[in-house]
């Protein structure tokens, strides 16, 4: 399902209108009619409902305008209140304003903050609010009667229903302006907006509804729009057939260089999730002095042991091993649970620079990388997993920079290094250095436990194997880690959910796919 930014509706929109030659007024009232629809449905069980619709002066205000008088053609009363003066209502909205008038429908315009107290005292008594005081034409931190009101609706025990986004919600980053409207449910038109996605938006919108207003596909065609929910459906498309003649060779050889003393965990969990995930082959390589710890955790992962330095971390030496390794795998993961040193560093860009198969880098050996331009300079595909504090230190932007507009960061940053990279936390952005962004919205914060990442980094690398492009793989693999942790909470909680629970449950993430 494709996502937009406030102005690429804003442009879909004006393409309809201006060059279709569907009239805005049309576009309206088709947004009012679903938002009908919504209202009729909460209300269904309420015998002689009281509704409250809040009007702002723009085009979301004309969409509630809409339902008002749809509302009270069925016979549900309504009261409507402007945020602002009827002198300041144009365009559609102006033109649904005087029908309102015609029909004598009382506008209640709420100028001060004594206006606030009297809506304050009649939102007691209703059972729902219709929220359309702002939609993606928001500009900027909310000026005006604007908090106030939206702190009243959110402090009523109404139901809310909002109009095309909650109000004071950024449609692009998801961020509140200072506040925003807390609903219960919100139909929004066309496609959905990426801050209805992304968190904290995701907090606000309640239950989501997409509601068609006639912009016509082909509009939504020519835009070419580059961001994408990842949906089920997409997650089967992009799922590996499986060659029922295939040997394990068919299904890809994986290597995966991971672990230190005190983390052979990490490199059990990486190793073990990538031939999990289907690859057909999966060596895992270590510190040598690791290798019999591993060969005891693990039965069907091969393992390699690496020359190592006095701290059990691997040494330079590693490298020619390392070398031929990669001459004889179809993808390399590198990274979990190596620790940080300088020779970790010098062991990493030699892979970037040499090593001419997929390469997935996560943990410390994306800690470690002082030199972008070598990923820059790959001919092969690189796919990047970093948490916001690792996308902080490889951007050099601060993490809350990088959570208040993940999708624009990962995308710029994704296109600058010409990587495939995967921001992770709530709302996991998958961006492509073609310029390509996917949202995942499954997952639960039982999933932020240690060895968790180590998991989607061997998902992504068994994807590899099996034949997926990078991108690919990191669509597809985000969506089966957070499936995975999902469908695992049948039996654990979010408190409990451990790392090694989603390598055992991936086998009913792939299961949900293939049925
Ligand atoms: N023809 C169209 O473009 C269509 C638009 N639609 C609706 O129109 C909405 C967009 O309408 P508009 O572009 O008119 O914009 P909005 O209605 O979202 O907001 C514009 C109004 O908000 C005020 N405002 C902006 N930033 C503010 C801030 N920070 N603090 C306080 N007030 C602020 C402005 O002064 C203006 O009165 C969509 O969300 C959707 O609901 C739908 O009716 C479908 C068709
Ligand atoms: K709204």
């Amino acid at each position: 399902m494709r996502l937009v930014t406030a102005s690429e509706m804003q442009e879909l929109d004006r393409i309809t209108i201006e060059e279709v030659g569907i009239p805005g007024v049309v576009l309206m009232e088709n947004a009012g009619q679903a938002v009908t629809d919504a209202a009729v449905d909460i209300l269904s069980n309420i015998s002689d409902p009281q509704v409250i619709v809040v009007a702002g002066k723009g085009n979301n205000g004309g969409d509630g305008f809409v339902v008002a008088r749809l509302l009270s053609n069925i016979g549900i009363k309504v009261k409507v209140y402007l945020l602002g003066d009827v002198q300041d209502v144009s365009g559609d909205a102006k033109i649904n304003l005087s029908v309102l008038h015609k029909l004598d429908f009382k506008i209640v315009e709420l100028k001060n903050k004594s206006d606030l107290k009297r809506f304050n005292k009649k939102c007691k008594n209703v059972d729902l609010i219709i929220d359309g005081v702002l939609g993606t034409g928001i500009e900027g931190e909310l000026r005006g009667l604007a908090p106030d009101l939206i702190s009243i609706i959110n402090n009523s025990t109404s139901q809310v229903l909002a109009i095309d986004i909650p109000s004071g919600l950024n449609a692009d980053t998801g961020q509140a302006h200072g506040i925003a409207v807390k609903a219960d449910r919100t139909v929004t038109f066309a496609l959905p907006k990426l801050g209805l996605l992304l968190y904290p938006g995701r907090n606000y919108v309640g239950e989501l509804e997409v509601a068609d207003i006639s912009i016509p596909e082909e509009v939504i065609e020519s835009e070419h729009i580059n961001k994408e929910l990842i949906t089920p459906n997409l997650a089967q498309q992009l799922l590996p057939r499986r060659n029922c003649f295939g040997h394990k060779g068919t299904f890809g050889h994986a290597v995966v260089i991971a672990g230190s003393k005190g983390m052979t965990g990490a490199a059990k969990l990486s190793g073990l999730a990538t031939l999990k995930s289907g690859a057909g082959i999966v060596t895992l390589g270590m510190p040598e002095s690791l290798n019999s710890i591993l060969e005891t955790k693990l039965t069907e992962v091969m393992t390699v042991p690496l020359t190592e330095n006095r701290e059990c971390c691997l040494s330079l030496n590693s490298l020619t091993k390392i070398m031929e390794l990669s001459k004889a795998a179809d993808v390399m993961a590198v990274g979990p649970g190596l620790s940080q040193s300088e020779e970790i560093s010098y062991i990493i860009h030699d892979m970037l620079n040499k090593i001419e198969i997929p390469l997935v880098i996560d943990a410390d050996g994306l800690n470690v990388i002082e030199d972008l331009g070598i990923l820059t300079n790959r001919s092969k595909p690189t796919v990047l997993t970093p948490h916001p504090g690792e996308m902080a230190r490889l951007t050099g932007k601060s993490i809350d920079e990088i959570q208040a507009n993940r999708v624009q960061v990962t995308l710029q940053t994704a296109q600058d290094l010409n990587v495939t990279l995967v921001l992770k936390g709530a709302a996991t952005v998958v961006a492509t250095a073609k310029g390509r962004v996917y949202i995942n919205s499954n997952g639960n914060s039982g999933m932020a436990t240690a060895g968790s990442g180590d998991v989607l980094t061997g998902i992504i690398t068994g994807l590899i194997a099996q034949g997926l492009s990078a991108d690919q793989a990191a669509t597809l693999g985000v969506f089966l880690h957070g499936l995975t942790g999902d469908l695992k909470l049948e039996e654990e909680t979010t408190y409990t959910l451990l790392a090694g629970d989603l390598i055992k449950g991936l086998s009913n993430a792939f299961k949900y796919l293939e049925e």
